[in-house]
C-alpha cells in the first residue's frame, strides 16, 4: 500500500485507538484467571488479534457482544489440538506468553511473522532452564519449542533489553502459585519501567496483588484475591502521541479518550509537548493541542515560515525516552517542527524494535531534509529549517510510517509513504483518523 500526504491544516476531534498494551493484558488475565471475562473497548490492531489467537490456541473460547465487548471463556492455559501458536509480529505478544505457555506441560511450537522473526529472544534459553521448562529455540531466534510446567523459583534477571519478558515471568508466576511458594523475581537495570507498572496494575484488577520493591524485586502474595470480571481497554498514549503531534504542528485539533491518570509509559508525550511551546490544554479525557498560542496554523495564514516550515514558535527540547521508547518516532516529527536542535535520550533501545529505529528514522527523515545525528545514545534533531516533500518507507515499521505521515502535514510537498500498511500493527484506522480531521490523504492499495 501507498500512501501520499499533501500538506494540510487539522480541526475537529478524534477518539484515540484503544491501547494494544492494555489489550494484550488483558487477554492473557482473561486466559489465566479462568471462567467468563468481559473486555470492554477492544482493539483490533494485529497485535491484538494476534493476542487472541494466542489465547485461543492456548483453550480460550471468544466471542463478540452484541455491544462490540468480548467474552472470553476460559479453563486456563488448556491448549488441544494442532500444538502450536503464532504470536504475530508482536514482541509483547511473544515475550508476555511464551512463559504463560510454559504453564502447560504439553511440548508448544512458537511462531511469529515479520520483524518478530529477527528479533532477539535469547532470553528464554538463558532463563527457561532455570524453571525447570524445556526450550529449543532457533540461535536465540523464533520458532521456540516449549515444555513446561514453568516451576516458580527464586530468579534473577536481567531486565535491560525489554520489559517484556518481566510482564510474562509476573503472569506466569502469578499463575503458577509463586505466592505460595514464597518466591521472588528479581530483576537487574530494568527499562520501560512503566510497562511494568500497567502490568501491575491489570493484574492487580484481576486479582494478583504483586509487591514491587524498587522495580529490583517483585513478590507475590500468598493468597489471590477475587478479581474483577470485566476490564475496559484503555485508550493508547502511543498511537495518540502522533495524533497529538499532529495537532501540534498542523492543529489545533481535539484528542478523545486518553486518560491522564493512566500508568502508561507514553503519557510523557505531555511534558514534551509543554517543553517545545505548544498550546495544551487538559480538559478531563478530553484533550485540546495546536501550535504555539498565536501562531495559527493552515498554509495561507501568517506566522509560517517559507517553504512550509511548518508553525513558527515551537522550540526545541530536551528528553529522555529510556524508559518509554515507542515516543521517539513521534518525538522526532515534533522536533523537525522545532526551532533548534532537540536532543534525545535513549537511542540504545531502539536496536531491536520492528526497525532499527534510530537509524530508520535518520534515514526515512533525512530524505525529507530533517537532519538527525545519532551520538551514542542520544540522538539530535536539526529542526525548524522545513520538511521536504518526499517519497519515504515505512521499513515495514508501523511507527515510522506515522512519523512520516504526521511529518507531512506541514512539509513543502506530498510525502508519499512506501509500504504504508504497517501502520495495521497498532492503529489501523490511523490514516482514516488524520483524513477526517481534514488531511488530504490518499491511498493506493
Ligand atoms: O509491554 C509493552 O506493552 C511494551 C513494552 C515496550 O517494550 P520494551 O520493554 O522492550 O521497551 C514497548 O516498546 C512496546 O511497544 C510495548
Ligand atoms: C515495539 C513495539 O511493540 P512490540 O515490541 O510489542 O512488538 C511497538 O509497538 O512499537
Amino acid at each position: 500500500m501507498i500512501t501520499t500526504i499533501e500538506p494540510s491544516a487539522l480541526s475537529g476531534a478524534i477518539l484515540a485507538p484503544a491501547s494494544k498494551s492494555s489489550m494484550q493484558r488483558a487477554c492473557a488475565a482473561a486466559l489465566l484467571r479462568a471462567g467468563e471475562t468481559v473486555i470492554r473497548h477492544p482493539g483490533y490492531s494485529n497485535d491484538d488479534k494476534a493476542a487472541l489467537g494466542v489465547i485461543k490456541d492456548l483453550g480460550a473460547e471468544v466471542s463478540e457482544l452484541a455491544d462490540g465487548a468480548l467474552r472470553v471463556k476460559s479453563q486456563g492455559v488448556a491448549p488441544s489440538g494442532e500444538l502450536e501458536v503464532n504470536c504475530g509480529e508482536s514482541g509483547l505478544g511473544l515475550r508476555m506468553f511464551a512463559p504463560i505457555i510454559a504453564l502447560s506441560e504439553k511440548a508448544i511450537r512458537v511462531k511469529g511473522e515479520g520483524s518478530l522473526l529477527k528479533r532477539p529472544m535469547d532470553f528464554f534459553d538463558e532463563v527457561f532452564p532455570q524453571l525447570g521448562i524445556r526450550v529449543v529455540s532457533n540461535g536465540g531466534k523464533l520458532p521456540l519449542e516449549i515444555q513446561g510446567p514453568l516451576q516458580p523459583r527464586d530468579i534473577e534477571i536481567d531486565g535491560s533489553l525489554s520489559s517484556q519478558f518481566l510482564t510474562g515471568l509476573l503472569f506466569a508466576f502469578a499463575a503458577a502459585g509463586a505466592g505460595e511458594r514464597g518466591v521472588a523475581i528479581r530483576v537487574r537495570d530494568l527499562k520501560s519501567k512503566p510497562y511494568i507498572d500497567l502490568t501491575l496494575q491489570v493484574m492487580k484488577h484481576f486479582g494478583w496483588e504483586v509487591e514491587n520493591r524498587g522495580y529490583a524485586e517483585f513478590r507475590f502474595p500468598a493468597e489471590r484475591r477475587t478479581g474483577e470480571p470485566e476490564y475496559t481497554v484503555e485508550g493508547d498514549w502511543s498511537g495518540g502521541a502522533f495524533l497529538l503531534v499532529a495537532g501540534a504542528v498542523a492543529g489545533p485539533i481535539v484528542v478523545r479518550g486518553l486518560d491522564e491518570w493512566s500508568t502508561q509509559a507514553d503519557k510523557a508525550i505531555l511534558q514534551a509537548l509543554c517543553d517545545s511551546g505548544a498550546t495544551l490544554e487538559m480538559r478531563g479525557e478530553e484533550m485540546l493541542v495546536g501550535p504555539v498560542d498565536g501562531a495559527a496554523s493552515g498554509p495561507a495564514r501568517a506566522g509560517l515560515k517559507a517553504g512550509g516550515a511548518g508553525p513558527v514558535g515551537l522550540r526545541a527540547f530536551t528528553f529522555d525516552a529510556t524508559d518509554c521508547p515507542d515516543l521517539f518516532p513521534p518525538l522526532v516529527a515534533l522536533a523537525a517542527y522545532c526551532e533548534g536542535v532537540t536532543v534525545i535520550k535513549g537511542v540504545s533501545r531502539l536496536a531491536h524494535k520492528e526497525s532499527n529505529r534510530g537509524l530508520t528514522l535518520q534515514e526515512e527523515f533525512g530524505k525529507m531534509g530533517v537532519r538527525i545525528e545519532l551520538d551514542g545514545d542520544l540522538m539530535r534533531v536539526h529542526g525548524g529549517q522545513g520538511v521536504k516533500g518526499a517519497t519515504v518507507h515505512s521499513r515495514h515499521d508501523h511507527r515510522i510510517a506515522m512519523a512520516c505521515a504526521v511529518a507531512a502535514l506541514k512539509a513543502s510537498g506530498p510525502v508519499t509513504i512506501e509500504d504504508a500498511e504497517a501502520i495495521e500493527k497498532s492503529y489501523p484506522d490511523f490514516y482514516r483518523h488524520v483524513a477526517q480531521l481534514g488531511g488530504k490523504v490518499n491511498i493506493e492499495l
